[in-house]
């Protein structure tokens, strides 16, 4: 076996960063963000296959799904995935017309939905044209309602098979940013918020994105190996480490965000 170093500090194994991916615990690195893109295509296709009935993911905005998004757009994934039976929310998204540049809707339809026969029934975006963020988060949450054929989350029977999560430089993942105050919402799964630039946003909620059977974030670029690191430390001022989803957790990161290249 393969002698590996570990940084004590983050629990992060050093083992050869040019493999397409090596295995710790749920911590995958890969290569470089291609060999992510493609690893978190691949192993997307095995969670999608292995279940039965429909699969239901919560997509996530952000430069490092996006090229997950193209990967599963193009062969062999464009046709092998069951995208029939999938069913895309979102985890969070800016209160901005849907065809906004901001819009991580417009991001997913640009690089995934125009590409693929998913059919436009399984698409279910944040209704933003909604008169208000708060209107937009009320509608959002009853579909998700209607949609999981219940009003209370039952832990046993996780809302989303899979949850796509990034992580922003300041500790936040969807729109959960430090010290706002829906960091504390036990209750509700969707709510609107502002970002540091006062732009509003609706996202998800802990409840909400906790009931996931698989939550994945997807990191990369040296510019997040340090707030990657206190994420790995479970640092709790960053609201990226205070999700504890009902399922299991993974993180996929390129070298350069283990700080290993
Ligand atoms: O729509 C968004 O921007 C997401 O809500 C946000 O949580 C994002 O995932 C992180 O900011 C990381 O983004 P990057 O992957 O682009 O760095």
């Amino acid at each position: 076996m393969t002698a590996r170093t570990r940084d004590p500090a983050t629990g992060i194994s050093a083992a050869e960063p040019e493999a397409a991916a090596v295995s710790d615990r749920k911590l995958r690195i890969f290569r470089d963000r291609g060999a992510l893109a493609e690893g978190a295509a691949e192993w997307l296709l095995g969670v999608a296959t292995e279940k039965a009935g429909a699969f239901t993911v919560a997509l996530s905005g952000g430069s490092t799904p996006r090229a997950l998004y193209e990967r599963l757009a193009a062969p062999p994934y464009q046709e092998a995935f069951p995208w029939a039976r999938t069913h895309l929310f979102w985890g969070d998204e800016r209160f901005v017309p849907h065809n906004d540049a901001q819009s991580n809707f417009r991001m997913a339809r640009e690089a995934l939905l125009s590409r693929v026969p998913i059919p436009a029934g399984n698409i279910h975006p944040v209704p933003t044209q909604g008169a208000s963020p708060e209107t937009a988060a009320a509608a959002y949450q009853h579909e998700l309602m209607d949609y999981y054929g219940a009003e209370a989350l039952a832990p046993e029977r996780p809302l989303f098979d899979v949850t796509l999560l990034g992580l922003g430089a300041d500790g936040h993942t969807a729109s959960l940013f430090p010290g706002a105050a829906v960091l504390g919402e036990q209750h509700s799964w969707v709510a609107a918020v502002a970002d540091a630039k006062n732009l509003a946003r609706i996202t998800l909620t802990y409840p909400a994105l906790e009931s996931s059977r698989l939550v994945v974030f997807l990191v990369t670029g040296k510019e997040k190996s340090a707030v990657f690191a206190r994420l790995r430390r479970g640092d709790r001022a960053l609201p990226a480490a205070l999700l504890h989803p009902v399922g299991n957790l993974w993180q996929f990161v390129d070298a350069e965000c283990a700080g290993i290249s």
